[in-house]
């Protein structure tokens, strides 16, 4: 018999967006499976004849690259698939039982298929979304705040409130981007100042090496985690300084590329002795947003140039921990939106937003419009996470 003439189905079993496992179910002849040879036992059998209702252990994939999974005849006619559960690992094993002969089955929970056709991909940013915090605002934009905001703006008859109603929107971009990509925060300084002690104190666990040896970091160090509900990936970085090690001088190469490119900048000082004029140059030069003057269980007695404030914390003895982590909120987000309120999460839907602003600007009210119109759920670009 072709297996064309078979019927079998596979579908997803577990919901759509990042999860620790994804479960599959074929159902159908397994010996489709065994023909195809994208799975091998540990025990050297085939699937069809692995004993239902035990769990089995193998690869699946040919030659290097293989995966781990497990596998589960649940009856003569069906198997469950466990895999690691990330969106490639999943999509692989659909496209390969897909190619053996098997239908994908209608109720698959890809992220695509979960909006039940009735939107598009706002879909794919809600099971994108790094927090609940983050996936209430784009369920708000799934749920139409970006529609019913484009239906309204129709009604506006006048160019200088288009403006300014665009431009609200606009300003919420920067949280729309971040719903599916943390903020990148980093900790920069001189070397042994406690950043390493500091990030882990923000993280509440040890991700970073701390040591008394200055140097002790030698390259960027990151943890994501979350702040206020609010996705940050915190870079702990190579204490700056003049150094002829090769090693510690490439560390100290990608800290300076970090700081370049991070959204929030925090220079950490050892507040416990007065400030190095390589501290004061930081202060003034690298544009800080936050200055952070730690180890103040010993002492408090750097002064800050002025126009400097500095927020005293001890990462040994949690003083001031909380605070910090509220003046990186405020910096990041210093206007958390709602969900019902619009808010443009691709690069795309700014570009187009800025151009109506622009137009409208210019006493162009039709045809601002026109573009604004552009956005409307489907007829644009998402974003994916690396
Ligand atoms: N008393 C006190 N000691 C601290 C504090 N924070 C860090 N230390 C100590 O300072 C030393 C250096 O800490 P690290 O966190 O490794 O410093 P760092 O800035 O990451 O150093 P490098 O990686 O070498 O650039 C360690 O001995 C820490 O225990 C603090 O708030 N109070
Ligand atoms: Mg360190």
């Amino acid at each position: 018999m072709n297996s064309s003439d078979i019927a079998c189905r596979i579908e997803v079993l577990t919901a759509a967006g990042r999860g620790a496992i994804g479960t599959l179910r074929f159902v159908g002849p397994v010996d489709l499976i065994d023909a195809a040879e994208c799975f091998r036992a540990a025990n050297g059998r085939s699937i069809a004849d692995q004993m239902t209702n035990r769990i089995f252990f193998g690869h699946w994939g040919r030659g290097e690259a293989t995966e781990e999974v497990v596998l589960c005849r649940t009856s003569a006619d069906e198997l469950e698939i466990h895999c690691h559960g990330g969106s490639a690992a999943i999509t692989r094993i659909l496209n390969d039982v897909r190619a053996a002969g098997a239908t994908v089955a209608r109720e698959s929970t890809s992220p695509e298929d979960q909006s039940h056709g009735l939107s598009d991909k706002f879909a794919q940013v809600v099971t994108g979304a790094l927090t609940a915090r983050t996936a209430l605002l784009a369920l708000g934009q799934f749920n139409g705040a970006f529609n019913v905001w484009l239906d309204r703006i129709e009604e506006i008859d006048s160019d200088f409130q288009l403006r300014s109603e665009v431009e609200a929107v606009i300003s919420r971009g920067d949280v729309g981007i971040h719903l599916t990509a943390p903020w990148q925060v980093v900790l920069y300084g001189q070397p042994n100042v406690g950043k390493s002690s500091l990030i882990n104190a923000l993280l509440g666990y040890g991700r970073a090496i701390v040591s008394s040896t200055a140097g002790t970091t030698r390259d960027v160090v990151s943890a994501e985690t979350a702040l206020d509900g609010w996705p940050i990936r915190l870079s702990d970085t190579a204490g700056l300084r003049d150094s002829s090690d090769d090693i510690e001088q490439a560390g100290i190469g990608r800290a300076l590329e970090q700081i370049e490119t991070s959204d929030c900048r925090i220079l950490v000082i050892d507040g416990s002795r007065p400030l190095t004029p390589a501290e004061r140059e930081l202060c003034e030069q690298s544009r800080p947003n936050i200055v952070v003057r730690n180890k103040s269980d010993l002492s408090t007695v750097a002064v800050l140039p002025a126009n400097f404030e500095g927020v005293v914390v001890s990462a040994t003895t949690g003083r001031g921990i909380d605070e910090l982590a509220e003046l990186i909120v405020d910096e990041l987000v210093p206007d958390p939106p709602t969900p019902e309120l619009p808010i443009p999460v691709t690069h795309r839907q700014i570009e187009l937003l800025r151009e109506a602003a622009d137009l409208a600007a210019h006493g162009q009210q039709t045809a601002a419009l026109e573009v604004l119109q552009q956005m409307r759920t489907g007829q644009d670009e998402w974003p994916t996470r690396e």
